[in-house]
């Protein structure tokens, strides 16, 4: 009998938390129109300036709809899924309200991480994000493996500049003392686990955006199981600074 009201309880219990209670209200981009950067609320004027130099001087209706969502009136902090056609615009949609909410910060630390299946899909990110982030001071790094994980380790982390008259020795430095030499990173699963395990100095710890592009594919496929260890270091470390 326990047993049983137990099972009803739970039965209950699960029909009253949704699964992903951020998906109750989807916003349909389909009732909203493109729109001018000039009548786009809050947007910063260098990176404003930054779009127009390379061509964009409106909105795609999905990139609307994420701006209104994260830096619009009214908007607020959550997860967003954003599903839409093949050339929408889906990677502006997310590179602008991260350059545009990185940009008022003061020291460079890794705070945005975007992970694609393929390396050509992440240079194409990569590049998206260059043509806005440098405007407003941010950098962007690429960790794909296109080059030897050495090279890539000098573009992504940073070494303590000696000071003048003191000498050190390299090996002593702890990697506390290493820094991020970029903003945001885009990666590659297998890539960013090489980097998780054994990059000193490289962690998820200040990290503000996990961007999961292409997700089908990133979920389908188990890459050196960068799924759970990602998010669950970004989550673990952000619940233990709050
Ligand atoms: N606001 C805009 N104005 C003009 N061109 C744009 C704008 N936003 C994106 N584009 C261009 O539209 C094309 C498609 O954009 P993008 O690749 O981001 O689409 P997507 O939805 O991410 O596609 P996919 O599903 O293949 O990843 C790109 O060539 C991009 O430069």
């Amino acid at each position: 009998m326990e047993e049983e009201e137990a099972r009803e309880q739970k039965k209950i219990a699960r029909k009253k938390v949704a699964v992903l209670p951020w998906m109750r209200s989807p916003v349909d981009v389909g009732s909203l129109n493109k729109c001018p950067l000039t009548h786009l609320p809050f947007l910063h004027p260098r990176l404003e300036a930054a779009l127009c130099s390379s061509g964009i001087d409106s909105l795609f209706p999905v990139q609307v709809a994420v701006w209104q969502e994260t830096i619009g009136p009214g908007s607020f902090a959550r997860d967003i899924c954003v599903n839409s056609p093949t050339g929408s615009g889906k990677t502006l949609a997310y590179a602008l309200p991260i350059v545009q909410i990185l940009s008022t910060r003061v020291v460079k630390c890794l705070r945005a991480l975007v992970v694609l299946p393929t390396r050509d899909l992440a240079l194409q990110v990569r590049d998206v994000f260059a043509t806005i982030a440098p405007a407003v001071g941010l950098s962007v790094g690429l960790a794909v493996g296109q080059s030897s994980i050495a090279d890539e380790i000098s573009m992504l982390i940073e070494r303590p500049k000696p000071e003048a008259g003191i000498c050190y020795d390299p090996a002593e430095h702890h990697s506390t003392e290493l820094q991020s030499a970029v903003d945001i990173l885009v990666a590659t699963p297998g890539r960013l686990m090489d980097h998780i395990n054994n990059t000193k100095g490289f962690t998820l710890e200040h990290l503000r955006f996990l961007v999961v592009d292409e997700t089908d594919r990133l979920l389908r496929e188990a890459y050196k199981s960068w799924l759970p260890t990602t998010p669950e270091l970004f989550v673990s470390y952000s619940r233990s600074t709050r």
